[in-house]
């Protein structure tokens, strides 16, 4: 579904900027310190600054080829993607991995009555207390006072009488019979509770109309716990970015070992779950044959907000996404990124309003391509906020390439320092499927010890929480 107002071209409201500017402030307090990798330093020192911030410059000129530098394209794909529309839908697991278009502000005090916090008794004054009956959580509150010296047995949770000054908990207090009636004693050597004890009060956690979570939030299975304990059966969020992939490649196998020249397609079973985990809504997968005709029907026919396609993208003799992005009049955003692996990435907007990503076919080189682009690009369409940077040193050196960035596949050890890892050539997963992380080399490379930027390849983040 692509409807009006739906998709990622026609957000372009009055205010939208202010009120994209208004939720960049909220999501900078919804991101929370570093990893544990990452440690204070002194301003100006920060490897993330150095290997990031300048994400943050005002736009320049491209580089040889066409190519934009890799913070840049990053800086780009960031603010290429609008905020998509934001829907209220019920209170489920469905809403995990989306955002919050709204802050989540508490409707009632929470608690919203004094309770009990431990099963035991409600006791009035000082004790021994005269025993009056029992309060279940769930009842409604007894119009009836506690009076001094009385006491009432209470559950965990119940609504404390009117008069209540303290809970004795069950196992410090014990109940006589005499021929007077039921008597509780505080059991030696407890002492009796004091005013207050073991008492819930109502707007300990808050107080109706306090802001729980800010816009931007990511809906985890907390959030959504914190959400029906504040009593919502709704939630207002920012929809999921549709998702197309398009896998091109005449010599991709879908089964069995690679054979005859041809290779398995490794990206068709890798790609979607890492879209997903990034908080989109992958509508299909299709591999095509590298027929220019097929890929510009798939491309001109696609109502998603994002396509993104694999292999194609350089100059060989069936690579067909740049002449098929050219013929439907498509605006390219960024064509080349100076990053490695990956360099042929590309960043498109088609006429029809919807975003193309154009990853290049080495697989590591697409994963790259996702960082770099299609994290960026989700996250924004989302309303994501971006993950809190983190860096580590590195165990080892790490060659870079002299004017390239180059994103090396790292593993954390016992100190949390990122050990480079192996069989990081741009065909080869071997390196990654072991990965934590991939290291962000600068131009010229990086020494031991020296604290480098490392982005989350989310390998162990739930669906709803992958970073990069
Ligand atoms: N003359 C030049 N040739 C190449 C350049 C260049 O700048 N000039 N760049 C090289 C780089 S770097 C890369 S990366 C690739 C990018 O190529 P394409 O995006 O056009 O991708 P393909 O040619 O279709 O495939 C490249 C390679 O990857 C294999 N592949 C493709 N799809 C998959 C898949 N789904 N699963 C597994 N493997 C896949 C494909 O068989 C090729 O081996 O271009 C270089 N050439
Ligand atoms: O993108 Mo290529 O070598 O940079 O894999």
């Amino acid at each position: 579904m692509n409807g009006p107002g739906n998709g990622p071209r026609e957000q372009g409201r009055p205010g939208a900027d202010a009120a994209d500017r208004a939720l960049d402030d909220a999501l900078a307090l919804a991101n929370g310190p570093g990893r544990s990798g990452s440690r204070p330093r002194p301003p100006g020192t920060d490897p993330l600054a150095v290997a990031l911030a300048h994400e943050q410059e005002e736009e320049r000129p491209r580089e040889h080829g066409g190519a934009v530098s890799w913070p840049e394209a990053r800086r780009i794909a960031r603010r290429t993607g609008r905020r998509l529309d934001a829907r209220a839908l019920p209170l489920g697991e469905d809403l995990l991995g989306m955002a919050l278009a709204r802050s989540l502000v508490a409707l009632t005090d929470l608690p919203s009555f004094d309770s009990s916090a431990m099963d035991g008794w409600a006791v009035a004054g000082s004790g021994p207390w005269r025993l009056k009956g029992q309060v279940l959580a769930g009842q409604r509150r007894s119009a009836e006072a506690l009076l001094g010296g009385h006491a009432v047995r209470i559950a965990t949770g119940a609504v404390l009488p009117p008069g209540t000054t303290a809970v004795l908990r069950s196992e410090y207090g014990a109940v006589r019979r005499r021929t007077d009636g039921e008597w509780l004693h505080v059991l030696a050597p407890h002492p009796e509770p004091r005013a207050g004890q073991e008492i819930r009060r109502r707007g300990q956690e808050c107080r109706g109309g306090d802001e729980l979570l800010p816009a931007g939030t990511v809906v985890t299975p907390a959030v959504l716990g914190l959400a029906a304990a504040a009593g919502y059966d709704e939630l207002t969020v920012t929809l999921r970015p549709r998702v197309e992939i398009l896998v091109l490649g005449d010599e991709l196998l879908d089964h069995g070992p690679p054979r005859a020249g041809r290779v398995r397609d490794a990206l068709g079973p890798m790609l979607p779950s890492w879209l997903r985990g990034l908080g989109a809504d992958v509508t299909s997968v299709r591999r095509l044959a590298d027929d220019a005709q097929v890929l510009h029907a798939a491309v001109t026919a696609s109502t998603a907000d994002l396509v993104v396609t694999t292999g194609g993208t350089a100059g060989g003799p069936v690579d067909h996404v740049h002449p098929v992005l050219a013929k439907s009049g498509a605006r390219l955003l960024v064509d080349g990124v100076a990053v490695r692996p990956g360099h042929p990435m590309l960043l498109a907007e088609l006429p029809a309003g919807g975003l193309l990503a154009g990853l290049p076919g080495n697989p590591l080189a697409a994963v790259s391509g996702v960082l770099t682009l299609v994290a960026p690009v989700l996250r924004a369409l989302a309303g994501r906020p971006a993950p809190a940077p983190y860096a580590a040193p590195l165990t080892a050196d790490v060659q870079g390439h002299p004017v390239d960035t180059r994103l090396v596949p790292v593993v954390f050890d016992d100190e949390s320092a990122a050990r480079p890892l192996h069989f990081t050539g741009p065909a080869m997963l071997r390196g990654l499927a072991a990965a934590d992380g991939m290291a962000v080399i600068p131009p010229g490379g990086a020494k031991a010890g020296q604290e480098t930027a490392v982005l989350d390849t989310g390998a162990l983040a739930p669906a709803w929480g992958s970073g990069t």
